[in-house]
């Protein structure tokens, strides 16, 4: 693996709230902390004098001190291998539907708040539930410190979520993942997971430390430049995603990433907070100031607020998944919004059904999808290898 890229740092616990506010977003602070990773197990602490904005430069970042015990961390890590390690057929119990998509397995874990979610059975796995809803509450309360610390940056009160209600019906759902390692070289996949940016706002994400994750900082440049990203013990990488993008009028990026096929197996676990209310709101006029071209009508539109209604699961598909996922959609009745970016403004979504598909004209490097599938579904996919892929959707 090359040099891996310098990510910036964000101290949930310092003291100074409004200076690692601004680490989050300022331009030529002094004294920020950089780590670089060459190898994932060789850490090298570095002060460098420009600090890269971690929201607006890089849309990644590691947060520390944020308050998720090391020991509840590793305990999630064995319980996700219980899980993978169960016979074929007891995880297929918990699959509901067949599903096509990356060489991994993959299990969600909907909001605790409804009842919709499956669990493996406590004399399979004891304690499986209770970690996970243990990590769940704690990851929960670290993102909403940091979305106080977000709010700093924006130049907003720090309570601005809180007060405008976002926080009241937060949605979040774990996904634990499995990539099986490269047992099959002669395969043409190169990765676990492919390119794609996440949907919500923030997604807090840890892994066993296996190398494989990259950023594609430049989506539009050719040919893309993938930089790796290298885990450090303890310490999430949190990333934006294309809800935070949008609501702060494209002044946060939401990053281009994959997960390239592990050689060895590797474990990570991510937790994406969606936060409802959260798309009523409209961009703050601070923010329209600096960028005052509007360039998504509302949040998402109010077909997004039908969508989040609609107990369907969602993920936004950058455009060169698009034809992938096309193919997809034919056989498994996706249903998809699709926006297109015309002149560099999006338009507004439009619903479609699989059928329309076909139709739609796709050629702008910026279009984006959001498919829909029939909610509620547990997705499950035996490969030939005999890996098993699932997903319980999210549940909303
Ligand atoms: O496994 C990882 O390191 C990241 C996977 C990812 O980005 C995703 O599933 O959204
Ligand atoms: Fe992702």
């Amino acid at each position: 693996m090359s040099d891996a890229l310098q990510l910036p740092i964000i101290d949930l616990s310092s003291p100074d709230r409004f200076s690692t506010a601004n680490s989050i977003r300022a331009k030529n602070l002094l004294c920020i902390q950089f780590v670089t990773l060459s190898k994932c197990n060789e850490i090298c602490f570095q002060t460098q004098e420009v600090f890269e904005q971690a929201c607006v430069d890089h849309g990644f970042f590691y947060l520390v001190n944020h308050g998720v015990d090391e020991g509840l961390i590793k305990k999630v890590f064995e319980q996700s291998t219980n899980f993978f390690s169960l016979p074929i057929e007891d995880k297929m119990k918990l699959a509901k539907k067949n599903h096509r998509g990356d060489p991994k397995e993959s299990f969600y874990i909907g909001p605790l708040s409804d009842n919709l979610n499956q669990w493996p059975l406590e004399e399979d796995l004891p304690s499986w539930r209770s970690t996970m809803e243990t990590y769940h509450q704690k990851v929960l309360s670290a993102a909403t410190k940091l979305l106080s610390l977000i709010a700093l940056s924006l130049v907003l009160e720090e309570d601005f979520f809180e007060k405008v209600g976002a926080l009241n019906e937060p949605l979040a759902f774990i996904r634990l993942l499995r990539y099986p390692g490269d047992l099959d070289s002669s395969s043409e996949e190169i990765c676990g997971a492919s390119a794609h940016s996440d949907y919500g706002t923030v997604t807090f994400l840890m892994t066993d430390g296996v190398p494989g994750l990259q950023i594609c900082r430049e989506k539009s440049a050719q040919p893309q430049v993938w930089e790796d990203v290298a885990s450090i013990s303890g310490a999430f990488i949190v990333n934006i995603g294309d809800m935070m993008e949008r609501w702060t009028n494209c002044l946060f990026r939401s990053t281009l990433h994959r997960v390239l096929r592990p050689r060895q197996e590797r474990y990570s676990v991510m937790i994406h907070p969606l936060l409802i209310t959260f798309s009523r709101i409209s961009c703050p006029s601070g923010i329209l100031n600096e960028s005052p071209q509007r360039l998504y009508c509302g949040m998402f539109g109010k077909l997004f607020q039908r969508v989040l209604s609609a107990k369907v699961s969602i993920q936004l598909i950058p455009t060169h998944q698009i034809l992938r996922l096309l193919g997809r959609a034919r056989e498994t009745h996706i249903w998809l919004v699709v926006e297109v970016m015309h002149n560099s403004r999006l338009s507004c979504p439009k619903l479609v059904s699989a059928k329309e598909i076909a139709n739609i004209e796709l050629n702008s490097a910026l279009a984006s999808v959001l498919y829909l599938t029939e909610g509620l579904n547990y997705h499950a996919e035996t490969k030939n290898n005999g890996t098993l892929s699932t997903y319980l959707s999210l549940q909303i």
